[in-house]
């Protein structure tokens, strides 16, 4: 009995023993894992810290210099998404009458990033120096600021695309919402605070049906995600000018085309097509018709851009709070006149030199509008706007460029 009594007791004690080794072991393994956790933490700062590709004396040295302004009266800018195809455009031309002139670009992989690369250099050429970072960067839009005060902000940031929002909502969200709200929290948050001139969209007038199309029509259906969160945009800029007085200038740019143009829109991807012997889709409305775009040339935008900034009175908040009320505008830059899909086809053609192979399918239901008409009256009214350039005479501006960036090679284009 005794024994047994005593071989219990020896057994509870080395259960004992071995329940509490697991305990520490236990204890051990939580602390291993938590100081492992932390370490990475660590690491992953450090690392994000030292990888940044913005920041130091160099840097700053950089940004400053291109935001020098080297003209009397002169504004320093700000252009997001300057290694974009309007972006690039509006900083060339800032830069050369003088104005100071800062890029920021995400360089992201919505389309070729080497023809952003390439737009990159071109203007470093002109000593127009662009940061590579994003909009939802909060820390970094603060940095900018606090190394420039600058005048004005151009936002041309943005994604892009009617029709891709259908595979990548997401995308609209992040750059065209988020970056927006971010961009604005910095600019309210400046001091002084600058005046903003943004890109909106024609694709704000959705379904309407009335032409041409006129800034007070209604914008509250929209047909995409993309006209949506443009749409936001307008709305979201509008509580800034309210609450912060923040001085707004929204611009609905109209089927923007030229040089160093975007690869994703339809007369860009139809040079390609066409030259390397592809079929291109054309699509066709309902009952047949047509579909039409109010295509509008790099030139003229950039003049409406610039006047836009000229003539936007100042931004009146500081130190994040309003101290009176601020202007807050809308204008359609468009061409004022329509052209069909088919024809804008007929022109490739004819300055090409190379017959089409036109694939003509029922327009899907992915988001575009049959046809797009600006009334530009306001913008001629108070920022002297007059396109001058037709589709013509800018597709064989486009055509000489896109010939000589992709070349040639027995006719068909290389890229
Ligand atoms: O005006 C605007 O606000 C918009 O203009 C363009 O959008 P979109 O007019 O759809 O320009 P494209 O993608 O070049 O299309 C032009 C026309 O060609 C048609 N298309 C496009 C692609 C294609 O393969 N086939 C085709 O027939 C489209 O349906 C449309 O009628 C831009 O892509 C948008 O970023 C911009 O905001």
């Amino acid at each position: 009995m005794e024994r047994s009594n005593h071989g219990m007791n020896r057994q509870l004690y080395r259960c004992f023993a071995s329940t509490s080794t697991m305990f520490l072991w236990a204890l051990f393994l939580i602390a291993l894992t938590a100081s492992y956790l932390s370490f990475q933490a660590f690491v992953d700062s450090g690392s994000k810290y030292l990888s940044a590709s913005w920041g130091g004396i160099q840097w700053e040295k950089q940004v400053r210099t291109s935001a020098q302004i080297h003209r009397q009266g002169g504004i320093s800018v700000l252009v997001t998404g300057a290694a974009g195809f309007v972006g690039s455009h509006v900083s060339l031309a800032l830069k050369r009458r003088g104005d100071g002139v800062l890029g920021l670009d995400n360089f992201n992989d919505y389309y070729d990033p080497s023809l952003k690369k390439a737009r990159k250099s071109l203007l470093s050429t002109h000593d127009v120096f662009v940061v590579e970072g994003d909009v939802n960067d909060a820390k970094l839009l603060a940095k900018l600021f606090d190394v420039v005060a600058f005048t004005h902000v151009m936002h041309l940031a943005a994604q892009a695309g009617v029709r891709y929002a259908m595979e990548n909502p997401q995308s609209y969200v992040h750059s065209n919402i988020a970056g927006l709200v971010t961009l604005l929290e910095a600019c309210k948050s400046a001091n002084p605070q600058p005046a903003i001139v943004w890109a909106s969209s024609s694709s704000v007038y959705g379904l309407n049906d009335k032409v041409p199309f006129s800034e007070s029509d209604r914008t509250d259906r929209p047909a995409s995600l993309y006209a949506a969160t443009k749409k936001a945009g307008e709305e979201i800029t509008h509580t800034y000018n309210h609450i912060y007085g923040l001085s707004i200038t929204g611009l609905r740019f109209f089927t923007v085309y030229g040089p160093w143009g975007r690869p994703d829109m339809a007369y860009f991807s139809f040079t390609r097509n066409i030259l390397q012997g592809k079929p291109i889709t054309v699509y066709r409305g309902k009952n047949r018709v047509d579909l039409a775009r109010d295509f509008t040339y790099i030139d003229d935008i950039v003049k409406g851009c610039i006047a836009s900034l000229d003539t936007a009175a100042k931004s009146t908040g500081s130190g994040g709070k309003k101290r009176g009320p601020a202007p807050f505008r809308i204008f359609n830059l468009g061409n004022t006149s329509p052209v069909t899909v088919p024809t804008l086809v007929s022109i490739l053609e004819r300055h090409l030199k190379v017959k089409a192979k036109r694939n003509i399918v029922d327009m899907p239901g992915n988001g575009d509008v049959p046809f797009t008409h600006a009334n530009v009256s306001s913008a001629r009214r108070e920022l002297g706007y007059k396109p001058t350039t037709d589709l013509q005479t800018g597709l064989k501006k486009f055509v000489k460029w896109y010939l000589s960036y992709y070349g040639y090679n027995r006719g068909k284009a290389v890229n």
